[in-house]
């Protein structure tokens, strides 16, 4: 017997994402409701699908049905005998799939809150407000209905919105204007809930302790008896996690590999090999290529771009140069066969990412991970997080074990330092911005802000600036500190320190000062995202 997926081993909610801003919280919302479910974009057939959903919910979306380019649910989705929730976009386009007449462009555009009011009828139809009468929704649509599909009955009414809620008289098909996955919709969760489990009869049997043993049976089940697996880790949470699975699933099979690329915060490459081969069991080799990384940075003073592809690329030499030997080995011990597997700290965000019904978005930076290792490297890949969102990762770290420091560490890119030294990357330069780095960081950390804040470092600036020290001049440089607080680090603020600590950033300022050589002055970063990015470049 194969693998089997999640889909194949809890009852399983499809939603199909017609490109709105909230389609993943859907997902998230069922979750929360121990409900399994899987988002897959609007054009999915449902004929290549290969397991049977319980029901199927119609995500908003940008668009409207009636425009000629606008993207449209397979047919087969009202033919496949389960229950379908339409929201928003859809609503409509459950009633443009029965009468292709009757979604209009609005003389009014409705966005936020609402008061909805609820039409009584019979048990069955109301079963999706069931347990709510008059509540507040989020609404966000221009579009609207012009009349009732037939066969449909209005079961919500807000007074800008005729048709905020229909249901099919005889079917179980739902449609409602408003958003019950956002948190403005107070009551949303129990219309999800209605509809999951009361309307799709949903087992809510879906919970983290369950993912990891099932998740282990699944790794166990996919690698055999012989295989090995290989795995980029870096000491962040994601890899640490996927690591820890691995480790549970088939012991030093699993071989963990961390790229020194000199370009690591003070003391990283030590303190995450002594927390993972001591604290967690983990078979972790550390690779110390830095000559080899900032010899190839050596006059790169220009495009930022070409830092990371730099990076990137070098990246992937030493580590594919690290898994031949690693398999040269392993073909003289009895109980491992090849390396036929990579393991990636993949999350569903980078998966919704590519999924997504959006269209191409324009490249802002090119992100450097491992992206370009499978191809390379012709191994199978296997992302046990692939499903989960980052805090959920927090949860199953803190359940296998994982030490909460590093549980709750910040985002560290795979660039590291180079992305946060403007200009040319020198030794000098790292010394410089690490040393600035740890300062603010140790005192973040003794404030008790770091879990307040989603992201901090320090940054060098590629200039100099006069300053007078022991009553001499000096002309030194100049380092920027970021902090921003962020939920899905697509937007981001500043933190704001003062509202905290007076002090704080004037003592930061006068330790990098006086402890870090080489720097006059210290400036605070308060640019937000957007307009600007997290990282400097
Ligand atoms: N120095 C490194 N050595 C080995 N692998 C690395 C290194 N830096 C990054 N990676 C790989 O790139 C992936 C993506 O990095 P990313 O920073 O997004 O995730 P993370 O480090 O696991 O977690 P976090 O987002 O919390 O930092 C990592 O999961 C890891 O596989
Ligand atoms: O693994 C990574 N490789 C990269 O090349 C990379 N570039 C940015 N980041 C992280 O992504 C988040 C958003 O950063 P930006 O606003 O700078 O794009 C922030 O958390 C950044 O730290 C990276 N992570
Ligand atoms: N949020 C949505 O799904 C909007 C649907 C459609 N574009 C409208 O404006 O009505
Ligand atoms: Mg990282």
């Amino acid at each position: 017997m194969g693998a089997q997926e999640p889909h194949e081993l809890f009852d399983t909610i499809l939603v199909l994402d017609f490109g709105s801003q909230y389609s993943h919280l859907i997902t998230r919302r069922l979750r929360e409701l121990n409900v399994y479910s899987e988002m897959l974009p609007c054009t999915q057939k449902l004929a290549d699908l290969s397991w049977k959903p319980k029901g199927i919910i119609l995500s908003g979306g940008p668009y409207s049905v009636y425009e000629t380019d606008a993207p449209h649910a397979d047919p087969a989705v009202f033919e496949a005998g389960v229950p379908i929730l339409g929201i928003c976009y859809g609503l409509q386009e459950m009633a443009w799939h029965y009468d292709t007449s009757n979604v209009l462009a609005g003389e009014k555009r409705e966005y936020g809150a609402a008061t909805i009011r609820v039409d009584k009828h019979d048990k069955r139809v109301d079963r999706l407000f069931n347990g709510i009468d008059e509540f507040v929704v989020w609404m966000s649509h221009g579009d609207k209905l012009g009349h009732l599909p037939a066969e449909f009955v209005v079961i919500a009414e807000t007074n800008n919105a005729p048709f905020a809620g229909i249901a099919h008289q005889e079917r179980d098909f739902y449609g409602i204007q408003f958003h019950p996955e956002v948190t403005h919709t107070p009551r949303g969760t129990k219309i999800l809930q209605n509809f999951a489990v009361d309307i799709c009869h949903a087992s809510q049997n879906w919970s983290m302790s369950q993912f990891v043993d099932k998740e282990i049976e699944r790794i166990r089940t996919l690698v055999g008896d012989k295989g090995q697996v290989i795995g980029a880790v870096s000491g962040g949470v994601d890899s640490t996690v996927a690591a820890k699975l691995m480790k549970e699933a088939i012991g030093d099979r699993f071989h963990a590999v961390l790229v020194d690329n000199g370009l690591l915060r003070l003391n990283e490459a030590v303190e995450v090999k002594k927390t993972l081969t001591e604290g967690l069991g983990i078979n972790l080799t550390v690779i110390d290529a830095s000559d080899l990384f900032l010899s190839r940075l050596k006059g790169v003073t220009d495009d930022p771009e070409k830092k990371r592809k730099i990076i990137g690329n070098t990246f992937i030499d030493v580590f594919l140069d690290k898994a031949k030997q690693i398999e040269a080995e392993a073909r003289n011990t009895p109980r491992a066969g090849n390396i036929e597997w990579l393991l990636q700290g993949t999350l569903y965000p980078d998966v919704i990412e590519s999924i997504s019904f959006k269209g191409p978005s324009s490249t802002i930076k090119t992100h450097h991970n491992v992206g370009g290792l499978p191809a390379k490297m012709d191994l199978k890949l296997i992302e046990p997080l692939r499903e989960l969102f980052k805090d959920e990762v927090r949860e199953l770290g803190t359940q296998l074990g994982i030490p909460e420091d590093l549980v709750w560490r910040h985002p560290f890119p795979g660039p590291g330092i180079g992305i946060r030294i403007l200009g040319e990357v020198t030794p000098e330069q790292v010394r410089i911005a690490r040393e600035a780095d740890h300062i603010f960081i140790s005192e973040i950390k003794a404030a008790g802000l770091y879990r307040h804040i989603s992201q901090a470092f320090a940054a060098l600036l590629p200039v100099k600036a006069v300053g007078v020290m022991g009553d001499k001049r000096v002309h030194d440089q100049v380092v920027a500190l970021r902090a921003v607080v962020t939920t899905d680090f697509m937007t981001a603020r500043m933190f704001n320190f003062w509202e905290h600590d007076m002090d704080f950033v004037e003592r930061v300022s006068t330790r990098i000062v006086n402890e870090v050589q080489g720097v006059c002055r210290v400036f605070y970063d308060t640019t937000s995202k957007p307009p600007g990015t997290i990282e400097m470049e």
